[in-house]
């Protein structure tokens, strides 16, 4: 963020309403479980915030709240009790003041005085004296310096070092070391290190945006023409560069085209390139909601005079899905229900999608909270959901039909732990190389699944596994 003149103005008597909104988002997503970038959008536009305010409040609350476990390791050397003693309001306007204090250009006197006034009128009088005397704290060193007065040093324990330098939780940080050891697409020997510390950098970059245009519905040089860039590898993908809103975009407006990471594009349409032979008309999406893949297979059937069979047991996500399909033309189904209760005969479908719930710890990129919101019994509660929809895509699917397995997320547990598992139970479907489905995408490894990744796709991480019924 670059120095900002009136950003940088003297000690005000009124707050600064930019930095109003950002706390205000902040709370809302701390103590509500809000989802920052949802708050944030109707907050902007609630206040009416646009270009240069609207870039410094995005910056104020994303950063914040990516950085905050680090903020928290640092704010509790600068405070006489515990960091859990401190009121979370409190503890949110500390963390909102630190990040400007360490992460943007934000002049240190401004910043500290900036805060000390929103305080006086979010929380009042008395707790202004804190703020200015742990802000004051804060700011007598550099980010580096304040790294290296907290983290262990990288010879002592390199991983605990990473989690304070680069902001994520140890646990996120081991099961990502984990992935790139011995996942699908480990980095060579020696390299592990260093692609875990381009992807914890590529976790704090915010993704480009990205479209899909829908086979048949849209083309890329409709994207094009409307200042998109074509991506690397999607045939029907193209990139937002500059941002912007993508509603302006007709094709868009119109759900001819949808936003849509480029990875989760890369998954389905593997999954409908796969082999089948026979028919091949039927296609089930069995974890829909909010519908992003099901447009894209939705659309791609309807080439082949199929249709699509959507699955979602979450109403009001059954209704998104609904909606990302209203374009769609084809006599397409979405059903509200469980995935592991099927209500349709064992066999149904040529071409099965089990996206599963999971920790989307592939997406936190775009999710600066998640890292923080998220905890490792998230991971082991959520198996047993994971291999349950595995076992019921497997049932689902006709012989020769195929699955794919896919998650947003690149932890052992959730992607070759729960195909290993549900395999080695069923003797009438086995894994196949997917590479091949991944046409020109370079990196991936040894197989047969596949993992992709921020740092090295500049995808969410998202992995695949191709199951097929024998
Ligand atoms: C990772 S998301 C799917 C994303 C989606 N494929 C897309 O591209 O937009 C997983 C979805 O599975 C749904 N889900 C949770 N439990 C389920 C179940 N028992 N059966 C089917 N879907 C389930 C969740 O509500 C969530 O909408």
């Amino acid at each position: 963020m670059s120095d900002r003149s009136p950003r940088n103005r003297a000690p005000q008597l009124k707050a600064d309403p930019v930095r109003r909104v950002a706390y205000k988002v902040i709370r809302q997503v701390t103590a509500e479980g809000g989802y920052a970038n949802l708050v944030l959008n109707k907050a902007l536009r609630d206040a009416r915030l646009s270009g240069r305010d609207a870039a410094f409040c995005t910056e104020l609350v994303h950063g914040t709240l990516r950085w905050q476990g680090t903020y928290d390791a640092f704010l509790a050397r600068s405070v006489s009790r515990p960091l859990a003693d401190l009121d979370p309001e409190l503890l949110d306007l500390l963390r909102l003041g630190a990040h400007q204090l360490l992460n943007m250009r934000v002049d240190s006197y401004a910043a500290v005085n900036e805060m000390v006034t929103l305080t006086r009128s979010e929380l009042g009088q008395k707790r202004t004296g804190l703020v200015n005397a742990v802000l004051r704290k804060i700011s007598q060193r550099t980010l580096d310096q304040w790294i290296s007065t907290v983290a262990p040093t990288p010879e002592e324990d390199l991983l605990g070092f990473l989690a304070v330098a680069d902001a994520h939780p140890r646990w996120v940080i081991d099961a990502f070391d984990r992935a790139l050891t011995d996942g699908p697409g480990a980095a060579p020997p020696g390299e592990a290190v260093r692609e875990l510390e381009r992807l914890l950098a590529a976790d704090n970059d915010p993704p480009r945006v990205t479209l899909a245009a829908r086979p048949g519905l849209a083309d890329l040089d409709e994207l094009v023409a409307a200042g998109a860039t074509p991506a690397r590898w999607s045939p029907y993908g193209a990139v937002l560069e500059g941002g912007g809103d993508p509603g302006r975009i007709e094709a868009v407006a119109t759900g001819r085209a949808g936003v849509q990471d480029e990875g989760s594009q890369l998954v389905a349409i593997a999954l409908a390139s796969a082999k089948v032979d026979g028919d091949d008309t039927q296609w089930l999406d069995l974890c829909a909601g909010p519908g992003g893949k099901s447009a894209l297979l939705a659309a791609l059937v309807q080439q082949r005079d199929g249709q699509l069979t959507a699955v979602e047991p979450l109403k009001h996500r059954a209704e998104l899905v609904r909606s990302n399909l209203r374009a769609i033309p084809g006599d397409h189904k979405v059903l509200v229900g469980d995935g592991t209760k099927p209500t349709w005969p064992a066999g149904s479908f040529d071409r099965v999608l089990a996206d599963v719930p999971c920790s989307g710890l592939g997406a936190l990129r775009r999710r600066p909270e998640a890292r923080w919101r998220r905890t490792p019994e998230d991971v082991v509660e959520l198996r047993p959901l994971q291999e349950a929809l595995l076992d019921s895509a497997i049932t689902s699917v006709r012989p020769g039909g195929v699955v794919a397995y896919v998650t947003c997320s690149p932890h052992p547990d959730e992607t070759r732990a729960v195909v290993d598992a549900v395999l080695s139970r069923r003797d009438d479907a086995s894994l196949e190389d997917a590479r091949p489905l991944f046409p020109d995408v370079p990196d991936l490894g040894e197989g047969p699944d596949v993992q992709l990744w921020p740092h090295v796709h500049g995808t969410d991480a998202m992995y695949l596994a191709l199951v097929r019924r024998s």
